[in-house]
Order: structure tokens, then C-alpha cells, then sequence
């Protein structure tokens, strides 16, 4: 049984919950819960980044949040202005007869977007990612990492209140890296809130406010570096050794 609820509520200026999560318990099949008791909240700018080992449970929290599990018994609550939110996933999805300017319509058309906003975003971001060129492609003919970017350009295209992003570090390379970085960081300005799943541990220490670790289904720590230092008992060491002492 999942609750899940959309509400234009806010609260209190800078602390707008964008989301907040209440797993009690998630999985594949009936009676055999993958993820158990798994919290957490995204304010309005801020960047969570959902980290764990292999298996631990990331990708089942997301798809708990995204409403494709059928057994799981939770509440997610989706706050925020736009009443929108982004997905992108960590493999492209995408439709093998559309080319990536029809890609681009099509998700603006689904979330109510529409003429010149549409255009001039659409530009700017084919422009940023450096994928002008191709933009009357089939994306069958792209590379992985330009799969990639025509995933995240769609994301940002549609100006959510929050983005959930499974990994997107893998495929992309350094530059497209950083654009993405950069453009996340404007999307954070203007009010949106991230929950990102990684194992790039160097550039989440980097960017991420504050973090939620997984093991084997369950949160071992929580809250910025210095509340996962103090958990896994390491003064002033880096994410990777918290996360290796505490998994
Ligand atoms: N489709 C599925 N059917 C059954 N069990 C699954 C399925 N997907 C994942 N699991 C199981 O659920 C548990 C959590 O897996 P999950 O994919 O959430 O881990 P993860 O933290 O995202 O791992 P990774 O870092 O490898 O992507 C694992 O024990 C896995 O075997």
C-alpha cells in the first residue's frame, strides 16, 4: 500500500519540504521486504544524496518513490509550486522512432509546457550539452554518454520542483560532468530540490548537503559529513572511509 500525495502546501520560507519520504518496508514480492524502515526528506535547494553498496537498496527506494512497486507499504509526499518532479535513470529510456527534438517536445508537452518557453529552453540546453548538431537524430545512433544527456536534458527541461537522479556520473564524460553540475546548481538556486543516488563518493562529498547511507536495506547513517563522521566514529575523514567503515 503506497500513500502517495501532491500538495501546493508549504512550509515556512527556506525550509519547503519538497518531499518527504516514510518507507516502512518495500520489495519485489510479497512478504519478503528488500528495504525496510528508509526516511527521508528533501527541502526546497537542497542536494541528498542517497548512497550504499551494491545491493543495498538504492534503486528499490527510488522506484518506491516513483510508485512502481506493488508491494510496499509507504507515504510519499510530493510538495511544491510547479507540481512537478523529474526522474532521471541511471539506463536512457527512450523511443527508438523519435528523434531527440521530438524527445524534447514530448516530455514538454506531457508537463503542460509549451511554445516559446519550450523553444528557448530547449535551444539552451541542446546548446549546454553540446548536442545542437544532433537534435534531428534518432538517439539509437548516439553514444551511451549522449543517451545520457538527452535523459538529463529532458529533466531539466521541465523546470520540477524536485529531481530524482539514479547515477548520473557513469557514461558522462568530464565535461558533460560538469555541465551538469553546473546546471543542477542553478536548478538548486531557483528552488529545486535533488535526491541523487551515487557511488561517486569524491564528487558527492563535494556537492551533496547532506546524505542518506544505506546497507543491506536499512539506513546506517544519516545527515551532513560531519553527522556521518560522527556516526562511523572517523574525526575528519572522507565519505569513502566513513561509508567503508560504516558498510
Ligand atoms: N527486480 C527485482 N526483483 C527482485 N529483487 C530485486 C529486484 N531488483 C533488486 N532486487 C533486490 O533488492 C535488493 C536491493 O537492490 P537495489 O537494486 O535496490 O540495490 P542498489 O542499492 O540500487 O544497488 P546498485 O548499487 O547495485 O545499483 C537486492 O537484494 C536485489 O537483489
Amino acid at each position: 500500500m503506497l500513500e502517495r500525495r501532491f500538495s501546493k502546501k508549504m512550509d515556512t520560507a527556506a525550509e519547503v519540504t519538497v518531499l518527504d519520504v516514510k518507507i516502512k518496508e518495500a520489495g519485489y514480492e510479497a512478504g519478503h521486504s528488500r528495504i525496510r524502515d528508509v526516511s527521508l526528506t528533501v527541502k526546497a535547494g537542497q542536494l541528498v544524496g542517497l548512497i550504499g553498496p551494491n545491493g543495498a537498496g538504492k534503486s528499490t527506494t527510488i522506484k518506491t518513490i516513483l510508485n512502481l512497486l506493488t508491494h510496499a507499504i509507504a507515504t510519499v509526499q510530493f510538495s511544491g509550486p510547479n507540481q512537478k518532479y523529474a526522474y532521471i535513470p541511471e539506463r536512457p529510456v527512450f523511443y527508438e522512432t523519435l528523434t531527440l527534438w521530438e524527445h524534447l517536445e514530448l516530455a514538454a508537452a506531457s508537463s503542460g509546457m509549451t511554445g516559446e518557453h519550450f523553444k528557448t529552453k530547449a535551444e539552451l540546453l541542446l546548446a549546454k550539452f553540446r548536442m545542437t548538431e544532433v537534435r534531428d537524430d534518432l538517439p539509437v545512433s548516439f553514444s551511451k554518454g549522449m543517451q545520457q544527456k538527452m535523459m538529463l536534458m529532458i529533466g531539466f527541461l521541465i523546470e520540477p520542483d524536485i529531481y530524482i537522479v539514479d547515477e548520473p556520473f557513469i557514461g558522462l564524460d568530464p565535461r558533460a560532468t560538469k555541465d551538469f553540475l553546473t546546471l543542477l546548481d542553478d536548478e538548486r538556486k531557483r528552488g529545486a530540490g535533488v535526491l541523487m543516488s551515487t557511488h561517486v563518493l569524491d564528487t558527492a562529498e563535494k556537492i551533496c548537503d547532506t546524505f542518506v547511507l544505506l546497507s543491506e536495506g536499512k539506513v546506517v547513517a544519516e545527515g551532513n559529513l560531519d553527522q556521518i563522521r560522527q556516526a562511523s566514529g572517523l574525526e575528519d575523514a572522507s565519505l569513502f572511509d566513513c561509508f567503508d567503515a560504516l558498510t
